[in-house]
């Protein structure tokens, strides 16, 4: 029987031991957290519960315009203290559900540290266990290793967050009331959703980007659009404007940016990206390749440059998503017991950025386009125009779609809408089946509906093929 040991159990880690068990592997998996791993317990879920509250608060946002007097945003009160629970509740359940899946499926769960052993014993790798609970530690010695242990919140040395004014995004729900003025330092996808969700809770909001728009890595039409809400509902954003420092001033935090200008405001929020958890796994003395950045090295079938010893998900830096982490996880299983299997594909892969409104992606960006104009040709609706849209008071978002020139494959799309990670999904169906505008546009959608923009874009194309 083959003996896999899984070293850290969020969706990369969790995943990969439910197929290693359907697929009667003797598996451990080792979690220093709690089953589902820093996203469950600290990132991704709780984000969204938080978002699932400010979008609560949003709904009071222009009702007199429907008709209805709820006395509007001004009305509104938000108890922290009660958000927060209820963030740290579902987590917890979340993560307790998982763990009774795996113990379910015949997952060894082991809460606890591992690390590679140092030395390997022919076609095993030895793996040092530290049980949480002070038991001692003990070698597990298996055919296969996956190592998927995520990563932490990076820390500049000139703003350390200490967890009462100066945050990372996993300490915020320890706060006893929300910021009175929140300085999101870091315009990216973590920093863009939290000062998204902090502001549509009537928190002052102050986005420090250090680049010349929010979400700089995001298709730019969609970034723009989401910009010119956040400042037509009020936030301040600081372009081209790197924090060089943030402190701590008497009852809040001063942050000093590059060129010397300073702003202060009640608390600070760092979004500065993440750095991988590989420092303590024994890499180096077991030989397993790390790139720059500390990244564990992995092909598209999740392997390491070590037979046996694979990596997926957050700790390899392919694709921060939970989505890609699980598929990164459960292609590693798959490839080590010899089933058949597909390498990694992230053409396909769609993301979505909780701010409100959404956006979501999938397939080409228009980067790809416009350094290869004849890769696609394109179209964008913007949903003003949408009969659902204009019944739901929605003036902001768009639906862009990208197809190829010839043969209309629709290879790509972004999705500016409140639900835009639902409505992405027909074009991800479409990108992943190789559907056509055509096929697209024949669909017969719900009228009224945002989705029937969708096919209406697809029919702009078709039109276009026919010049
Ligand atoms: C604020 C935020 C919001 C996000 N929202 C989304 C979203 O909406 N959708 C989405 O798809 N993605 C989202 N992501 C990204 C997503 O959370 C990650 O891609 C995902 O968590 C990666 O999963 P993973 O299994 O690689 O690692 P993790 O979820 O980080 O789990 C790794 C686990 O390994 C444990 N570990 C580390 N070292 C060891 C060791 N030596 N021994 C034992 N255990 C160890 C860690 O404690 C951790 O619990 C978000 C990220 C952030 C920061
Ligand atoms: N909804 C989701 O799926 C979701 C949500 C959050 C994160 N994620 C994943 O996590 C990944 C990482 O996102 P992220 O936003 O945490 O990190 P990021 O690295 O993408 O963004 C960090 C930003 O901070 C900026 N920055 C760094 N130092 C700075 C400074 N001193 N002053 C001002 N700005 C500074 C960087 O230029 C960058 O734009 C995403 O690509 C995504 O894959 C996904």
């Amino acid at each position: 029987m083959s003996r896999i040991v899984i070293i850290g159990g969020g969706p990369a880690g969790y995943e990969a031991a439910l197929v290693a068990a359907q697929l009667d592997a003797d598996v451990t998996v080792v979690e220093a957290e709690g089953a589902g791993g820093a996203c469950v317990l600290s990132d991704c879920v709780p984000s969204k519960t938080f978002i699932a509250s400010s979008d609560v608060v949003t709904g009071y946002r222009d009702t007199e315009e429907f008709g209805v007097h709820s006395g509007g945003l001004e009305a509104v009160t938000v108890d922290a203290p009660a958000v927060h629970g209820r963030v740290k509740r579902l987590a917890l359940a979340q993560s307790s559900d998982i763990h009774a899946k795996l113990v379910k499926a015949g997952v060894n769960y082991v809460h606890g540290t591992a690390r590679l052993g140092d030395d390997t014993l022919g076609h095993t790798h030895r793996v040092i266990v530290t049980p949480s609970h002070g038991d001692a530690e003990y070698a597990v010695d298996a055919t296969m290793v996956l190592l998927a242990t995520g990563a932490t919140p990076r820390v500049l040395p000139s703003a350390v967050p200490d967890g009462e004014r100066i945050l990372t995004w996993r300490q915020v729900y320890d706060l006893a009331e929300l910021p009175e003025h929140l300085i999101v330092i870091g315009s990216g996808v973590t920093g863009a959703e939290f000062a998204s969700a902090y502001l549509a809770m009537g928190v002052a909001v102050t986005l420090v980007s250090s680049r010349d728009r929010v979400m700089p890595h995001e298709d730019a039409d969609a970034a723009m659009a989401i910009e010119q809400v956040f400042r037509a509902r009020g936030m301040t954003i600081l372009n081209n404007s790197r924090a060089n420092a943030v402190r701590r001033t008497g009852d809040g935090v001063e942050v000093e940016l590059a060129g010397g200008r300073t702003v202060t405001g009640s608390h600070a929020l760092m979004a500065v990206g993440a750095v991988p958890n590989t420092a303590n796994l024994g890499l180096t003395e077991y030989g397993v390749g790390v790139a720059p950045g500390g990244y564990i090295t992995v092909d598209r079938v999740s392997r390491t440059n070590v037979p046996g010893i694979y990596a997926a998900g957050d700790c390899t830096g392919v694709l921060p998503l939970a989505s890609v982490a699980a598929m990164q996880g459960r292609i590693a299983v798959w490839h080590a017991l010899g089933e058949a299997v597909a390498p990694l594909r992230l053409s396909t892969v769609a993301a979505n950025v909780f701010t409100d409104p959404e956006l979501a992606t999938v397939g080409v960006s228009q980067n790809e386009v416009d350094a290869q104009p004849t890769l696609a040709r394109q179209v964008m609706l913007p949903l003003a125009g949408n009969a659902r849209a204009k019944m739901a008071g929605l003036e902001d978002g768009f639906v862009k779609l990208f197809c190829r020139p010839l043969s209309g494959q629709v290879i790509g799309g972004v999705v500016v809408a409140p639900n835009a990670s639902e409505l992405i999904l027909p074009i991800t169906m479409a990108v992943e089946n190789h559907l056509t505008v055509d096929q697209l546009a024949h669909t017969i959608t719900i009228y009224p509906s945002l989705s029937g923009s969708i096919t209406e874009a697809a029919r702009q194309l078709m039109l276009h093929d026919q010049d």
